[in-house]
């Protein structure tokens, strides 16, 4: 299966920290990888590595064959980002946040098509008009899932996305990753969720301090296996396996 997302001994220093150290990873189409840790574990500079918002102290990130720190453009024109929080424009409404964020990415896709969009995205009509101002955390991150479906992006990057949503919201979020990824995108998420990790994710990764220590099927381990395993890791009770 072809490698939409690739780090080659991917490292990142900063003045003298450590905050990821020679990542090997590959994440093919159609794949869901999530990516759990202790705060500053690495997990938010991995992304960042993607998206070319960091530069490499080594190794080097691609994103569909993309060199990311050779060609950042390209790379970000492959790619979508979900923070934990979606940042819209307060005072203009779903729709035409995600009209700007269309024109943004050079699309021009029409009213009627986004709206479809924000539908799939579950959110209705009636929400789409009205100010994003007003929005819930969970319809903002719905707005960002449908900015990354207009995008037609093949790689999403998710950091954090379902902290702070309630479960009906985290579990349609879940859903529409499942849609994505049958569509054939590859996801990296970076989460602290493990239930949530088992549920969506088809890998999951361990980070300790900027390694990635253990890779787990999440098909073969129920979620209470993986915490063992992972506060294993955590506690120091675990070789490296990755
Ligand atoms: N811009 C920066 N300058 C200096 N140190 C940084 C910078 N960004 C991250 N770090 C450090 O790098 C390490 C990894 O941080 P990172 O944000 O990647 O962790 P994380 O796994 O995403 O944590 P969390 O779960 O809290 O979001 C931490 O020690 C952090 O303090």
């Amino acid at each position: 299966m072809h490698a939409l997302l690739k780090a080659e001994d991917l490292s990142k220093n900063f003045n003298g920290l450590t905050a990821l150290s020679g990542l090997n990873l590959s994440i093919a189409e159609g794949e869901i990888f999530c990516l759990l840790g202790a705060n500053g574990a690495g997990k938010t500079t991995t992304i960042n590595l993607f998206l070319g918002f960091l530069t490499p102290s080594g190794g080097t990130a691609f994103v569909d064959g993309c060199n990311v720190a050779d060609a950042p453009e390209d790379a970000r024109k492959r790619l979508a980002y979900i923070p934990e929080n979606v940042a819209l424009y307060p005072t203009l409404s779903g729709i035409e946040n995600l009209e700007f964020f269309d024109s943004l990415a050079g699309e021009r896709t029409p009213r009627e098509a986004l709206l479809d969009i924000l539908a799939e995205a579950g959110l209705d009509r009636d929400a789409a008009e009205r100010k994003a101002g007003a929005y819930s955390k969970g319809m903002r991150q719905k707005v960002g899932i449908a900015i990354a479906l207009a995008k037609k992006a093949r790689v999403l990057l998710l950091d954090e996305p379902l902290s702070g949503l309630d479960p009906a919201a985290a579990n349609g979020f879940c859903a529409l990753l499942k849609k994505l990824q049958a569509d054939g995108c590859a996801v990296l998420m970076a989460t602290h969720d493990v239930f949530r990790a088992k549920e969506v994710g088809s890998r999951i990764g361990i980070m300790k301090s900027g390694q990635l220590v253990d890779i787990l099927d999440a098909d073969t381990l129920d979620a209470g296996e993986i915490e063992r395993v992972y506060l294993a890791h955590m506690h120091g009770e675990t070789g490296q396996a990755a």
